[in-house]
């Protein structure tokens, strides 16, 4: 069904003809009046800085507030110079009767004028007042008389199309394409989906849709599931999200951080730029496997050892394996003291255990309690060996000298270093290896499992490819781990944060000394070509404080911390994550507000998601609300059509998102016997326009990539890397391949049809799937 459209009256969209339409005449004088401001707000933040890194700090509390100063105006520098592009966008006139101004003009960030009344020259597309821009439709107005879309380039207005909403007349969008559904700013959205992509994701603030927006601006503090099928805008979404959280809750969110987590290193690159173009930088983007500072996960697990890795059953695995770092000695452990053999029997480690486990802290941080219990056994011991009266065996020391024993024993380091064997200072990266590495340890720390579910984790069985440790299935168990031992990441930073404020300090009193010094006559006349000493130190620590205070943004100082908590965390391809990195992301965000976005039709990962209820009710009971996304923005109904088939086989109750445009570009087949030369011929010798890339299994693609030419423009795409990702022209190679290398195979199949924007070509030798086997064979015209 398709509702009714205001009536769009769109400016000639070629080169601006200011005399043929006053609307760009008009929209360029404000236009200009808000560039004229952005760089005077500019030049401000500029001289600002320079003021600021000129200043001295005498003390560490004066050099603290010049840093924020500093970071303050670099913020504003990168938001300013983030705006430049596309900054106005929209207008409304609203109708008689609201308080309000009558116009309101929107952009990518408020600004105000430097004049005397401070006339808003536009609003944020956050701020409250300009939500009718995405929300009024004819049905529901919202007192907006007439939406204006403003297109610019270069600072110069190119065209403006006018909706009025009063009227309800169908619109039909600038290139006469037809859209379905109840969207608004047609004409904007559709030169949006028809445009070529670029390989980054961009923004769409200028055609956020009415379902999207309600999630962006949704006020529920608990976890908002977004759910939707392949393009419906999900991490759009997510990141208009974070935009607008942070523009909301600036003061919190700008101390705690934001946290989002994306499926691999890909992918986060792809979104990278998103952000920063809406004027945000303090989020902090991360992958599962990049969450555990010092450790890059990239070493790959099999499919078994990823599950098992996600499974719940590790928490006991890795709770027994760091007990059984908590050991008992063997017959006849001794050590000297003073002249005596000391017996450290399994008695006396025993109590020291059984007293450092009842404290309930976590290991490394019982390590105290243990040897403060040993010691005291130890010194009764000693004390019966020294003290006890050779004819009935009474004790003959008094309870001071039990305590010089104590106090001797305490500081013998062999004696301390001993009993330390029995309750070890650990670090998870320790625990982890060993178990991989250790049959016996991983034996005991098993069981009730299997022996082909051990060997699935076991090293030497599948051995580690270019020396890599980790796999990011290995993060989430690191991070548990951490927590049982106690073990802190951001200890030694803080030290070197603390040294780092005094170097900075005494250099800073040493060039005031310099400075303070310097000849007058030198002073008043400065020889630009001489450098002083002065100038030496000034540039040096200058730039030192700058590598300081830029590499130190709240997202970087969460990022090496690992107890970091987040204001808000925004997972992405949600489905992916295992129940233990689960675990892992809710340490971070006690507090709960997330936002969830994901799609389980989708799930590739072995260890994956089927339910979002069996993930969130153990967390938040039911504190968590589902919303869906129900219109695909990316592919048009030509591919939907086989991609719909292949989810009605994943999960018949799922209804499939609804395309929002056709191109008329018929996906095919080609069979060749051999598929992969067949694909990477087609792929380098098609003039189709925009991206282009080859999807293939996980096992093949990288000999496929061997086969491409370097340098050419087409790439490949293992499934895994190309979820979330998407291209002007997808080449999917070998069906069979995806569905037999997988259980989840359906899904990556799934995943693999949903990427393209514009055109599909499956390439294969072997039969392909039933709900494909319709395609029809080449066409001509390509
Ligand atoms: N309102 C909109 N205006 C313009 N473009 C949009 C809009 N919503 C989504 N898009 C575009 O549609 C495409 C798909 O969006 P996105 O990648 O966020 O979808 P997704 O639901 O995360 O997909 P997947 O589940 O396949 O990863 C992107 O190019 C995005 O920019």
């Amino acid at each position: 069904m398709t509702a009714p459209h205001p009536r769009s009256v769109p400016s000639d969209p070629t080169p601006a003809d200011t005399a043929s339409d006053p609307r760009l005449a008009q929209e360029q004088v404000h236009l200009d009046a808000v560039y004229g401001r952005l760089d005077r707000m500019r030049a401000n933040a500029k001289r600002r800085l320079s003021e600021t890194l000129r200043e001295s700090a005498g003390t560490p509390q004066a050099l603290s507030e010049r840093e924020s100063y500093e970071r303050m105006y670099q913020e504003d520098l990168v938001k300013i110079d983030a705006a430049e592009h596309n900054l106005y966008f929209g207008r409304l006139d609203m109708t008689d009767g609201t308080d309000t101004d009558t116009v309101r003009r929107i952009g990518r960030i408020g600004i105000l004028d430097d004049d005397e009344q401070d006339t808003t020259l536009l609003l944020d597309w956050r701020a409250p007042l300009a939500r009718p821009f995405y929300l009024a439709t004819p049905a529901s107005p919202e007192d907006v008389e007439r939406r204006r879309h403003i297109r610019t380039r270069s600072r110069a207005v190119r065209s403006v199309s006018d909706e009025y909403l009063a009227s309800g007349r169908i619109e039909t969008s600038s290139d006469g394409a037809e859209l379905g559904g109840n969207v608004v700013n047609e004409a904007a959205l559709v030169d949006a989906l028809n445009a070529a992509r670029t390989g980054e994701m961009t923004d769409i603030v200028e055609t956020i849709q009415r379902e999207q927006d309600e999630i962006i601006r949704s006020t529920h503090r608990g976890v908002t599931v977004v759910q939707g099928g392949p393009g419906t805008g999900k991490t759009a979404v997510a990141l208009h999200r974070a935009a607008y959280l942070l523009y909301t809750y600036r003061d919190m969110l700008s101390r705690s951080g934001v946290l989002i987590i994306g499926p691999n290193a890909d992918f986060l690159q792809y979104i990278g730029q998103v952000l920063p173009s809406l004027g945000e930088t303090g989020v902090l983007l991360s992958t599962i496997g990049d969450l555990f500072p010092d450790v890059r996960a990239r070493a790959r697990d099999s499919r078994t050892a990823t599950a098992l890795k996600g499974d719940q059953r590790m928490l006991n695995v890795l709770r027994a394996a760091v007990r059984a770092k908590q050991a008992l000695p063997g017959r006849g452990v001794t050590v000297p003291f003073d002249g005596y053999e000391l017996p450290i029997d399994a008695e006396v480690v025993k109590a020291a255990r059984a007293h450092a486990r009842s404290t309930r802290r976590a290991h490394n941080l019982a390590q105290r309690a243990f040897l403060r219990a040993a010691l005291d056994e130890l010194a009764e011991v000693h004390a019966r060996q020294v003290g006890a009266d050779p004819l009935d065996g009474s004790q003959l020391l008094t309870s001071a000298d039990l305590e010089d024993i104590r106090r001797e024993l305490e500081s013998d380091p062999h004696v301390v270093q001993a009993l330390g064997e029995f309750w070890p200072a650990l670090t998870p990266q320790g625990v982890l290896r060993e178990l991989y590495d250790d049959p016996a340890l991983l034996r005991k720390s098993t069981r009730g499992w299997t022996d082909e579910e051990r060997d699935a984790l076991r090293r030497d069985a599948h051995p580690l490819r270019d020396g890599a440790d980790f796999s990011p299935a290995d993060v989430p168990l690191l991070d548990e781990l951490a927590e049982l031992i106690g073990y802190r990441t951001d200890e030694a930073e803080q030290v070197q944060r603390a040294q780092w404020r005094q170097r900075l300090a005494e250099a800073q009193d040493a060039l005031d000394i310099l400075t303070g010094s310097a000849p007058q006559d030198l002073e008043d006349d400065l020889d630009p070509e001489i450098l002083m000493a002065y100038d030496l130190i000034d540039a040096e620590q200058l730039a030192e404080r700058q590598v300081h205070t830029t590499s130190r943004t709240t997202a970087e100082r969460a990022h090496d911390d690992r107890t970091w908590t987040f204001g808000h965390v925004i997972v992405d391809e949600a489905q992916e994550l295992s129940s233990m990195a689960w675990r892992m992301v809710m340490r971070r965000i006690p507090n709960r507000w997330m936002t969830v976005i994901g799609d389980t039709a989708q799930t590739g990962d072995a260890a994956g998601a089927d339910s979002w209820r069996e993930v969130f009710e153990p967390y938040v009971a039911d504190r968590w609300r589902l919303h869906e996304l129900t219109v695909n923005y990316r592919t048009p109904s030509e591919i939907t059509r086989y991609a719909n088939r292949v989810l009605n086989w994943i999960n018949p109750d799922q209804a499939p998102p609804e395309s929002l445009r056709s191109n008329g570009i018929e996906p095919y087949a080609i069979r060749s016997d051999d598929a992969a030369a067949a694909a990477v011929a087609l792929a380098e010798g098609s003039r189709w326009p925009g991206l282009t890339t080859i999807i293939a299994s996980d096992g093949t693609a990288e000999d496929v990539r061997a086969l491409a030419s370097p340098g050419d423009r087409a790439t490949v795409h293992a499934i895994t890397a190309a979820k979330g990702l998407e291209f002007d022209n997808v080449i999917l190679l070998e069906p069979a391949d995806l569905i037999a290398e997988s259980p989840r195979g359906y899904n990556d199949l799934y995943v693999a049809l949903t990427r393209a924007t514009q055109r599909l070509v499956v390439v294969h030798a072997r039969a392909l799937p039933p709900d494909l086997a319709d395609l029809p064979d080449d066409l001509p015209h390509e």
